[in-house]
């Protein structure tokens, strides 16, 4: 067996464009990765649509479905395509889980509908709330509240009104005398309820005091509060602060004992903080107040390893024969590390989203901390810190594959300041040269690759050729970059993607390749 070890980038949200227009990555002042492409084997894969499991090929990237398949090998139907399936085929709605659901508050209670509310199809899909709504009303229902987080990463960074339009519309239609269904609390998905790995406690709690108690500002409509901070603040959707819709000086949505809530995001990792709220009975990351006796369920379950939530409307695609899984069963000793806002990406995510390890010697995690602040103000975020640590377990020759993420080109992307979005990105060609020292020195190889894109495109296609210039805030459709330092081999032509990593790796680490993944990206 091979005794180099095999250093893995991941280059979060940096995909390959050839525009240059608004392009954080070429304009980027980038020696390390432009040396890397004029001496070393590269190629472009896919890291969107159907490669990755999504429903389509309109569907960009995102982290979850980007490391899943980087870390199995193999594309499964994701959790975007499974809600699309259920829904469809009514199978969710002939749940258990649905019924009770429904049943709980049928007659005495409310239903609330709680998430992110666009078509981003990331985290969800604002026509899966719609289907929730209308079989709601066809299930008995008399009471719905629907608590909305407000989106602008996934999709245009001030489109939030034309959801809030579009939800009311649907709103408007199904009301009548036997259903009463209204928006009652939201707010900007950065700024309450979606924090992940914990990074941001506090947002949870400013999303539980909106949603559940009914505390905070009160405007009389979601289109009012969203004008009144825009004009106030001027900040775009994902920083819009909480409100709280009130009648008569009264919210019209708090969250009560007998309630159900259904949470209709489908991503796990900026899901699970808020489900603890609801469910644990010792809970301690905050004072809830008042904890509601409610129902909730999830639309997956985001953590089938610790059950989290207990009630949910669809399984979870079960990952298995996983990357590490096979090298732990080769004795082959992983490190993993990032930074808190891309830990659960590279650890997690990774491992087909679970969270314990499948052996604990031969599975090292290292998590530096984020900073809590909005990233176009610190760039460079932690990734000096991060390659330091990096570096010093690659130099203990204890590890034979380390693993790492750079979040920069994607938390700075999704800010849409295509300034600072160059400095992240030029941040993570520094580290790439002092990794490159470190690797030769362990006499190694380097892998350099990205989930998917997001740095590469930082403005909107211009509608007309003098159309002002807008900030893009979300993931591309671009192909990434998978680069290989150190190893003479040669790459294989084709239609290939990050699920053809996996095998790469194996047979980089020189063991026998997995029929049963996709092929390996080297002859
Ligand atoms: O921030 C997030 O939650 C998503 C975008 O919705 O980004 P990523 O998939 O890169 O984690
Ligand atoms: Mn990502
Ligand atoms: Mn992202």
């Amino acid at each position: 067996m091979s005794k180099k070890p095999v250093v893995l980038v991941v280059m979060d949200g940096v995909g390959i464009n050839e525009s240059k227009y608004g392009n954080a990555v070429t304009n980027a002042f980038t020696p390390t990765l432009d040396r890397l492409y004029e001496t070393c084997p590269y190629t472009a894969i896919k890291a969107h649509g159907k490669a990755v499991g999504l429903p389509s090929d309109d569907d960009m990237g995102n982290s979850e479905v980007g490391h899943n398949a980087l870390g199995c090998g193999q594309v499964y139907s994701q959790g975007a395509k499974l809600v699309n399936e259920s829904i469809e085929s009514k199978e969710l709605f002939k749940s258990e889980t649905w019924n009770a659901l429904v049943n709980n508050c049928k007659d005495q209670g409310v239903m609330h509908f709680l998430g992110l509310l666009s078509d981003g199809n990331v985290h969800s899909h604002i026509n899966h709330l719609f289907a929730l709504l209308e079989e709601a009303k066809a299930g008995g229902v008399k009471e719905v509240r629907v608590h909305i987080l407000l989106d602008g990463r996934d999709v245009p960074e001030t489109s939030a009104l034309e959801y809030v339009d579009a939800l009311e519309n649907k709103l408007e239609e199904l009301n009548d005398g036997n259903f009463h269904a209204i928006i009652a609390s939201g707010g900007g998905r950065m700024t309450i309820t979606m924090d992940r790995y914990e990074a941001n406690w506090p947002m949870v709690e400013a999303g539980w005091k909106t949603h559940v108690l009914g505390e905070g500002r009160e405007f009389t409509s979601a289109r009012a509060a969203i004008e009144t901070y825009r004009e106030e603040t001027g900040v775009i959707d994902q920083d819009l602060p909480a409100f709280v819709i009130s009648e008569d000086g009264k919210p019209v949505g708090t969250i009560n004992d007998g309630d159900s809530v259904v949470l209709f995001n489908f991503r796990g990792d900026r899901a699970q903080e808020i489900c603890l709220a609801f469910e644990n009975e010792d809970f301690d990351k905050f004072d809830r107040v008042r904890k509601p006796d409610v129902m909730f369920a999830g639309m997956l379950q985001y953590d089938s390893d610790l059950a989290i939530p207990k009630m949910f409307l669809n399984s979870p695609p079960k990952i298995e024969n996983t990357l590490t899984e096979y090298l732990v069963k080769n004795n082959i000793n992983e490190y993993a590390i990032s930074e808190t806002q891309k830990f659960g990406h590279v650890t997690y995510f990774w491992n087909g989203n679970r969270a314990e390890k499948f052996d604990e010697k031969l599975e090292t995690y290292y998590e530096v901390p984020s900073d809590v602040i909005p990233f176009e103000q610190r760039p460079w975020m932690k990734a000096a810190e991060v390659t330091d640590k990096l570096i010093e377990a690659l130099d203990t020759n204890e590890y034979d594959f380390l693993r790492v993420n750079y979040p920069n080109g994607d938390m700075v992307g999704h800010t849409g300041n295509y300034q600072a979005t160059i400095i992240g990105v030029e941040t993570v060609d520094l580290q790439l040269a002092r990794l490159i020292k470190a690797v030769d020195r362990a006499n190694g190889i380097l892998l350099v690759t990205a989930d998917h894109g997001n740095a590469d495109e930082m403005y909107e296609k211009p509608k007309k050729e003098d159309s002002p210039i807008k900030a893009k805030t979300s993931h591309t459709l671009n192909k990434v970059p998978f680069i290989i330092y150190g190893a003479d081999v040669k790459m294989k032509d084709g239609d290939l993607g990050l699920a053809n990593v996996a095998n790469t790796v194996v047979k980089l680490l020189g063991l026998e390749p997995k029929a049963d993944w996709e092929e390996s990206i080297i002859e």
